[in-house]
């Protein structure tokens, strides 16, 4: 490792990705998609690019969008969740808006929710009126109480927000939900979405120098790309010319297929890039409509 940690070189691009937590491990397979590779630091906070002038910092993620604003980092994996929430901090203390959203990564799906206990009856958001709700999102909340017209008490907490109410620290929250299992263990239910968010790729909202513009020009070109076909497949099958009508059809979200005739007769090689789920009962129903042979092939990329 050769680079400073404290200034970042004009000449790379340097992203802070979270060090540990639900977004390190996909932050890095997808940037490791784009072609990327590094040699880690002793201390393993640094990762000096390798196959491209691309460091990454590893760090909390709370801390990215301040360290996009300082200049430390360019760019930032970093739940949207925490992107606006730091965003709106700042602007409560007077600051410009410096960072923003440049596009969505498709993992780390949740939603900022308020959460009430099961016990309550929902009628809507004045419910809400003189009430304490805890969270550790009080700008988003706080905006979205004032776009309710509800006046209440925000309960800041930094952590385990779903116990709040248990201890008679507050009488609702909000707070992160996913699949809801930590709501309905505390005895609490989602009432209303404040926020649907999943980690995005955040940078400044001013222009980069000429050569990390470039860089960054290249990564948002082949992050498209390995976005594209994460989740697409590429189906591989033959098919009589009359079972076509029945087949195209049953293919999941697919690009227009390439049919190459086999002989003489009637018999079609057809191979089509998926972007839907090829499930196993979508073979079998493509099986039942005269496909023969399917074969189901990942995708490593894909150049438009
Ligand atoms: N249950 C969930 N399902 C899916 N995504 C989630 C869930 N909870 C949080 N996230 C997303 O993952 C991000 C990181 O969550 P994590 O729990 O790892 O953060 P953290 O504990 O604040 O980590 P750090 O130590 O980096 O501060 C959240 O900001 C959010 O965008
Ligand atoms: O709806 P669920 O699927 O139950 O997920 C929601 C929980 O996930 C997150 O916490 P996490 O598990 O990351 O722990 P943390 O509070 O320590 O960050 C979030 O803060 C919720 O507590
Ligand atoms: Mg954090």
């Amino acid at each position: 490792m050769t680079s400073s940690v404290t200034a970042p070189a004009r000449d790379r691009l340097r992203i802070a990705i979270q060090k540990s937590g639900r977004l390190a491990d996909p932050a890095r397979s997808l940037l490791a998609s784009c072609g990327l590779s590094w040699r880690e630091s002793r201390d393993r906070l640094f990762c000096f690019g390798e196959t491209l002038p691309v460091d990454l910092l590893l760090v909390r993620d709370d801390d990215i969008p301040g360290l996009i604003a300082d200049g430390v980092c360019d760019l930032g994996v970093v739940g949207r969740n925490v992107l606006t929430e730091t965003g709106l901090a700042r602007g409560a203390s007077g600051g410009a808006p410096v960072f923003r959203e440049w596009r969505s990564l498709g993992f780390g799906q949740c939603r900022l929710a308020v959460a009430v206990p099961d016990s309550w009856q929902w009628t809507g958001a004045e419910q809400l009126s003189g009430k304490r709700i805890a969270t550790s999102y009080p700008g988003l909340l706080r905006q979205w109480l004032e776009a309710q017209g509800v006046d209440a008490e925000i309960v800041l907490l930094s952590g385990s927000v779903e116990i709040a109410p248990r201890l008679g620290q507050a009488d609702a929250i909000c707070d992160l939900v996913s699949s809801g299992a930590t709501l309905a263990a505390n005895q609490l239910k989602p009432v209303e979405t404040i926020l649907e968010s999943e980690a995005v790729l955040a940078g400044p909202i001013a222009e980069f120098d000429p050569v990390r513009a470039g860089l960054a020009e290249l990564l948002m070109r082949r992050l498209e790309g390995a976005l594209r076909v994460r989740k697409s497949k590429l189906l591989m099958f033959q098919a009589n010319r009359d079972a076509l009508p029945r087949v195209m059809p049953l293919l999941p979200d697919a690009e227009t297929p390439t049919v190459m005739r086999l002989d003489e007769g009637d018999s079609l090689a057809l191979q089509a890039l998926c972007h839907g789920a090829v499930t196993w009962q979508r073979l079998e129903e493509l099986k039942r409509a005269g496909a023969r042979g399917l074969m189901v092939l990942p995708i490593e990329g894909m150049l438009a």
